[in-house]
């Protein structure tokens, strides 16, 4: 049985002017301790993928239109209080693009972490939560660990604040670690530094990790398996090297090709024609055939299935 199982898993957003069919039959399977990056455009969905693993969209305006996330075979979608209290940081920590707005300014880091703390485990003595509050701090390589706990958000620096984000995700003992463009927000060299503390967090506490990025590049620091999105819909997944290696999806071949290549000066990355579809009127069929170059008549009428093992892609046109 697989850790999480995501099956044909629809989620559309109900506005005022229609219904947005935001994730249109997601198909994914993650098992344990695999390390999964989902990429792909602004407003493809992933972040309200991630947030569907702990039942975090809100509700209306989110309408679950069929489908079921299953953890340990147990269907999150049909968790009630109890277990879901227990899923959110107990099973599942989450980390998301912002520290400034996960963090309060007018409360110390201490007292912040003795809250999560005390939701997770209520017995904890005060001095008890202390100790623990050091040693997570001290799991995510901030120095000073104790001193840091009389601190105020706005005394650290963006990648410390990430760090202690991190180590609330952690408080709980969670399984899974679900990161959501955690290094976004960060200068580039304190990007690779919070990737490189991810990493190694999922190895030696031995977690499932899904992590979210509009960028390959992140995602290839990080994970063994990725996954990439397109309006709402899995296209491609695969283990990293063959999906850098032998891309199959017009899209991902597209996503490469608008990557940088610092080796090469004077390297101009080409872009993918067309623009992201509007999801209130999705396409028929094939939901990249509008911009795909090799688009053919039954993809404008047919949703391709994802197929193929370990590398699987949905495409009327490439064979996995
Ligand atoms: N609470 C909400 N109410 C209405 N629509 C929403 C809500 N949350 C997300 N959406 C819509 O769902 C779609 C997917 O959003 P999502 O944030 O998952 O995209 P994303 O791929 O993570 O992009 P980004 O990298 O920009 O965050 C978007 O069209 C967004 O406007």
């Amino acid at each position: 049985m697989s850790l999480i199982r995501i099956e044909d898993y629809r989620l559309a957003f109900d506005g005022f002017e229609g219904r947005v069919h935001v994730l249109d039959g997601i198909d994914l399977a993650i098992e344990a301790g695999e390390s999964v990056g989902i990429v792909g455009e602004t407003g493809c969905g992933k972040s309200v993928l991630a947030r569907s693993l702990l039942r975090l969209n809100p509700s209306p305006p989110a309408r679950v239109v069929s489908g079921a996330i299953r953890y340990e075979g147990e269907d999150i979608l049909a968790m009630g209080g109890g277990a879901l209290r227990r899923l959110r940081g107990g099973i599942i920590g989450m980390v998301f693009q912002d520290p400034v707005t996960y963090l309060n300014p007018v409360f110390t880091i201490g007292q912040q972490m003795q809250e999560v703390l005390r939701a997770h485990e209520p017995g904890l003595s005060r001095a008890q939560r202390r100790a623990r509050c050091i040693e997570l701090l001290e799991a995510v390589r901030l120095p000073e660990a104790a001193a840091l706990l009389d601190r105020y958000p706005h005394e650290l620096s963006g990648g410390m604040r990430q760090r202690v984000l991190i180590a609330e995700a952690l408080a709980g003992n969670p399984r899974v670690l679900v990161a959501d463009e955690p290094t976004t927000a960060l200068d580039v060299t304190i990007q690779r530094q919070i990737l490189a503390l991810i990493a190694d967090l999922v190895a030696r506490l031995g977690l499932t990790l899904m992590l979210i990025s509009h960028d390959l590049g992140v995602i290839g620091a990080a994970c063994r398996r990725i996954v990439v999105m397109y309006a709402g819909t899995i296209v491609e997944d695969a283990p990293a090297e063959l999906l850098f290696g032998s891309p199959l999806h017009p899209y991902t071949r597209g996503l490469l090709a608008a990557m940088p290549d610092l080796r090469q000066p004077g390297h101009m990355p080409s872009g993918i024609p067309g623009s992201i579809p509007n999801l209130r009127d999705p396409p028929q069929g094939c939901r990249y055939h509008p911009r795909c170059p090799l688009a053919m008549p039954i993809c404008c009428t047919t949703k391709p299935v994802l197929r193929g093992a370990p590398h699987a892609v949905a495409c009327h046109a490439v064979a996995p």
